[in-house]
């Protein structure tokens, strides 16, 4: 093996760019798709100036964010606290029942040690400190939509992008858009585990300098299983996706038996289309977070980057391997 960086070697010209170490996710923040302002037509808030301004004004701060800074504290109103409580009532009741065990393991302890409850949204402060604590895991404030290459190369580094802001009020068991309900009760759970955190790891790496057609393969392939994956437990199927578990509609349908359920085969996984904006007709069930991984990590050696890379925790940098 032949770390390549050394005396002169370079990559391929045509390879895209990547961040080598943590401190070159701060280029995301002005490449964010939009400022998370402008909301589509059909969005709750789309005709409420005051949550138009309350949105700009929570992504203005995540946009002051830098590598290494703590996560600015917001102070929510009591109108989103409210919000966040009907939310957390209602899906609460349905974890024991359609979450994974890795989920119900850990969100006793969220509530022990991010104050995790009905009454006040928790500060995405407490619990980064609380995942790397875990699994090295971190959270970044994001202020809008990042591009999938951004968002799947943060992975790698063991960083996950979260929004700050929460939907809107009139609609508190919809959003069209990740918010911090979705962050909270779906994807923070997951990441507090060593074996999924693996996982998601393993997906950021095969996603870095990767081409665009092999982006959108590896966003598939989160999409059914970061965000709507479905995993065997003993004789019982269970949902670990984040979109599952922050939709109460969807964590009742996705187990109901309607869906068709499918084996997690990375290579036909990448290959499915999905609607975003109603519920998946199929879905993947993983058989663990391990073999998941090495599916993943298997998949990825067919996809058609010249290099292979490898991450170094000490420095917290991605050193290149020149696999010839
Ligand atoms: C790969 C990638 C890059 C950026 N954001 C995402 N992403 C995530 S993590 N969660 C959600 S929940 C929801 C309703 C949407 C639309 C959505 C989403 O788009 C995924
Ligand atoms: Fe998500």
């Amino acid at each position: 093996v032949h770390i390549v960086g050394t005396a002169g070697d370079t990559l391929p010209e045509s390879t895209p760019w990547f961040p080598r170490k943590m401190v070159d996710l701060d280029t995301f923040a002005d490449k964010v798709l939009e400022m998370g302002e402008e909301l589509d037509a059909d969005h709750p808030g789309a005709k409420d100036p005051v949550y138009r301004a309350r949105r700009a004004e929570i992504t203005k701060i995540a946009k002051t964010y830098k590598t290494g800074m703590p996560i600015p504290h917001i102070e929510y109103t009591k109108e989103e606290n409210e919000t966040w409580g009907a939310v957390f009532n209602k899906l609460t009741t349905m974890f024991p029942s359609h979450a994974c065990r890795e989920h119900q393991y850990v969100f006793p302890l969220l509530v022990q040690n991010c104050h995790y409850g009905p009454e006040a949204i928790p500060q995405l402060d407490s619990v980064s400190r609380f995942l790397k604590d875990c699994t090295g895991f971190t959270l970044r404030p994001v202020m809008g939509l990042l591009t999938s290459r951004d968002f799947l190369n943060g992975l790698a580094f063991r960083v996950f992008h979260s929004t700050q802001y929460i939907r809107h009020h009139s609609r508190p068991l919809y959003t069209p858009e990740p918010d911090v309900c979705h962050e909270l009760l779906g994807h923070v759970p997951l990441f507090a585990n060593p074996d999924f955190a693996d996982f998601s790891q393993e997906i950021g790496l095969a996603s870095l300098g990767a081409s665009d057609e092999d982006i959108e393969r590896l966003a598939t392939i989160y999409w059914f299983t970061v965000e709507f994956g479905i995993c065997r437990q003993g004789d019982k199927i269970r949902a670990y996706g984040a979109g599952l578990l922050s939709s109460f509609g969807e964590l009742e349908y996705c187990l109901s038996g309607k869906p068709e359920l499918r084996p997690f085969e990375p290579a036909k996984v990448a290959a499915q289309k999905y609607p975003i904006t109603e519920y998946q007709p199929v879905y993947f069930v993983a058989e663990s977070f391990k073999d998941a991984q090495m599916r993943v990590r298997e998949f990825a050696t067919s996809l058609d980057r010249p290099f292979s890379v490898r991450y170094n925790a000490y420095t917290e940098s991605i050193e290149i391997l020149d696999s010839k």
